[in-house]
């Protein structure tokens, strides 16, 4: 059988339907008359359901236009109009019919707020104060914990902690570990005001409040005292 006796048209009037070798039976969902050719059909905005209101994607040929929907009230009621209407809208309408329009918008929203968190402030860092500058001290400075010779194993009681509160001796306990915060007060993101906060005590639940994704033991470990002893 030739492709070309294959093709048989279903509804003269109108090209959308036709048949193409299997049988157009109502009910066959392969029938083409179940499933019109969707490349050839448009979703349109209009809650109204009206044809050719201002808001809808309206013909200009109207000789065409509304006959060629006439014979389809299902058509018009869902919003879906065929392809052989052209469609003609200025830019600004363009915008508010684009499907993906609200969804962007949504994403907007969402980013927004995910930029401005309750509660997170970051202070803008003095030269020579940044976290790059940061790591460079940790790996150049002699002694940033004051240890003076000691071992920063050795086991710490919470009231020794508690000693240590000021100067260029302040101590922060942090997941069971001591360390003298002083040297990194300057460049604490969060600014010197909030890390001061920390000490003298256990910052662990300030800590996991504000930052808990940030890799203390590995920023403080050239700052580390030693380790809390449990009473
Ligand atoms: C004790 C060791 C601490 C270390 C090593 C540390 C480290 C950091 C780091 C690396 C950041 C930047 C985070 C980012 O960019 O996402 C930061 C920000 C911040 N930290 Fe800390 N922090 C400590 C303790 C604290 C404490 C105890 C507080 C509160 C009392 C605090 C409050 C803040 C705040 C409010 C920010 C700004 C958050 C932001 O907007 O990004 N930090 N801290």
């Amino acid at each position: 059988m030739s492709a070309r006796t294959n093709l048989e048209m279903v509804d003269s009037s109108d090209f959308t339907f036709c048949k193409v070798g299997l049988q157009a039976e109502d009910g066959n969902l392969e029938s083409p008359k179940a499933i019109p050719d969707v490349r050839k059909i448009i979703l349109e905005d209009n809650p109204s359901g009206k044809v050719g209101t201002e808001n809808n994607l309206v013909s200009d040929d109207k000789s065409q236009g509304t006959a060629g929907l006439k014979g389809q009230s299902d058509v018009s009621k869902s919003n879906i109009s065929s392809e052989v209407v052209p469609t003609k809208v200025d830019d600004s309408k363009k915008k508010t019919q684009k499907p993906d329009g609200e969804a962007d918008d949504l994403a907007q929203k969402q980013k927004a707020k995910v930029k401005n968190p309750v509660g997170r402030t970051k202070v803008p860092f003095e030269k020579g104060y940044s976290q790059m500058d940061w790591l460079k001290l940790t790996r150049t400075h002699p002694d940033l914990a004051g240890l003076k010779g000691q071992s920063n194993q050795r086991l710490i009681s919470m009231d020794e902690v508690k000693q240590h509160k000021t100067g260029g001796s302040i101590w922060t306990v942090l997941k069971g570990h001591v360390y003298n915060i002083s040297p990194y007060m300057k460049f604490h993101p969060g600014g010197e005001d909030m890390l001061m906060k920390a000490a003298g005590r256990d910052s662990t639940s300030l800590f996991n409040k504000y930052h808990a994704w940030v890799n203390a033991e590995f920023l403080l470990e050239r700052c580390l005292v030693g380790i809390l002893e449990y009473n």
